[in-house]
């Protein structure tokens, strides 16, 4: 006969039924630490000083197949919109992990849109938090990072208004069921934001895994920012980059001493409020009509921009590109440090290069391509040339496309340097959501220490 227990040992049993789970639990978490600390992406940004000091949980969980499966998401909170990237990787036992599969969800407009109604932010996240509850394996959840990443539309807004957005996803964050740190929402310094976007490519295009393989230059072109990042290979480089472009990184057991600089405000939504002589956030005075020889003559109309909206119009002028490209080097006059070497390092180039390309016909919209950096000036010089009857999809291409070829002068390319335009690798979005992922899970995996 079974024997019910009285209420006094019902009392003993909670707590001990509770003990039980708790030391599974723990048992379980340090199992996964034990099997992750063999070989991964031993990223060390030190010149970045990467956060760390995470809970040391461990995402793997063994398939069956001898390789351990593990998952991780991250947001990209960029300026004119919020991305989820959900890696899927696989990993033998010692070896360095590959990557087997990333789903990509992108929504419009960026979080800071919503700097004044910040409880507006969070239906997008939780939309595109859906899709990753849809992805990944019911029992991967509690192992999974998440993290958000935000770039310069939060770095442009004011620190209270940027915290408060932050917040709010903090909130949704962690009511989720992932596995979430103190830091898994920030905004992200364009620093590490280079250097990730360069991992990003270099482990795509298998640079990073061959070391006697050559590593390949990334230029991102954002809405609010925007990044250069190569390999260099001469002292002269190194020795005359001002403060602050050099950085150190280590991967896959290799320190790299990577040239990377992110700036703020010369992306490209930013560069065409300069140029229509606006002001970040703020209305134009009473309401004022914002003129450029850079938009087509005639044309009057309206454009939107971190929510504030401007009455635009283009101005007659008899040569415009001309016109235009005065302008646009007098937003860029001694604001953008340039780089002997960038003549001499294959880049790929990605964001708004490649939908500016796109647009205009230099490259295949689905499949990509190279073109030399002189094409964008040629482009440019045809466009705004002909703006006036030319039916145009956009009133700001003759713009984009000057500013664009003048920035890319700015660095140092010459017209004939090829750029690969790419939005994907091996079916792999180029952004610098996986190498930041892979930095997110090496800090995971790390020992808490002072000295990290
Ligand atoms: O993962 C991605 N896949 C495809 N395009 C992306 C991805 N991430 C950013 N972009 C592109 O970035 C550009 C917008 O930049 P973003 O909104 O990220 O500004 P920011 O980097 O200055 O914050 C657009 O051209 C958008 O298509
Ligand atoms: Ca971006």
């Amino acid at each position: 006969m079974r024997k019910i227990p009285n209420n006094g040992n019902l009392k003993m049993a909670y707590p001990l039924g509770l003990f039980v789970c708790l030391f599974i639990y723990v048992a379980y978490i340090k199992w996964h630490w034990a099997s992750a600390t063999q070989a991964f992406f031993s990223i060390t940004e030190v010149a970045t000083g990467a956060r760390r000091g995470q809970q040391a949980h461990s995402p793997t969980r063994p398939s069956g197949r001898g390789h351990a499966v593990f998952y991780g998401i991250m947001f990209d909170a960029g300026s004119t919109g919020t991305r989820i990237h959900i890696f899927q990787f696989a990993q033998q036992p010692r070896e360095t992990p590959t990557l087997t599969h990333e789903t990509f969800r992108a929504l419009k407009p960026g979080l800071s849109a919503y700097a004044d109604d910040a409880e507006k932010s969070t239906q997008g996240i939780q939309e595109l938090l859906d899709v990753a509850k849809q992805e990944i394996p019911f029992d991967f959840w509690k192992v999974t990072p998440l993290v958000l990443k935000a770039t310069a539309g939060l770095r442009l807004l004011p620190e209270e208004k940027a915290q408060k957005l932050l917040q709010k996803v903090e909130e949704v964050f962690k009511a989720s069921p992932f596995l979430v740190g103190e830091d898994c929402v920030s905004i992200m310094n364009g620093t590490d934001e280079g250097v990730s976007a360069w991992i990003t490519v270099n482990f795509l295009t298998g640079s990073l895994k061959a070391p006697g393989r050559s590593s390949v230059g990334m230029l991102d072109l954002g809405g609010g920012s925007t990044q250069i990042t190569f390999l260099p290979s001469t002292e002269g480089t190194l020795q005359t980059s001002p403060a602050g472009y050099i950085t150190s990184l280590q991967v896959f057991n290799r320190t790299y001493q990577l040239y990377s600089y992110s700036y703020l405000g010369l992306g490209l939504m930013s560069a065409r409020l300069a140029l229509l002589g606006g002001v970040e956030g703020q209305p134009a005075k009473d309401g004022k009509e914002l003129v450029s020889p850079c938009l087509p003559p005639g044309f009057k109309g309206e454009w939107e921009h971190a929510e504030v909206t401007y009455r635009i119009s283009g101005e007659k002028a008899s040569n415009p590109h001309e016109l235009c490209a005065h302008r646009v080097s007098e937003i860029l006059r001694g604001k953008v440090h340039r780089t002997e070497e960038v003549k001499h390092v294959d880049f790929y180039a990605f964001s708004y290069y490649y939908d500016l390309a796109a647009q205009v016909g230099l490259i295949d919209a689905e499949r990509g391509g190279s073109l030399v950096v002189g094409d964008f000036e040629i482009a440019a010089k045809y466009v705004c040339r002909t703006m006036e009857t030319h039916t145009q999809s956009s009133p700001f291409v003759c713009m984009d496309l000057t500013y664009v070829s003048l920035l890319l002068q700015e660095f140092g390319f010459p017209g004939n340097r090829v750029l690969k335009l790419t939005r994907k690798i091996d079916n792999i979005e180029t952004s610098w959501a996986l190498g930041a992922i892979f930095h997110y899970i090496d800090s995971l995996r790390r020992p808490k220490g002072p000295a990290n």
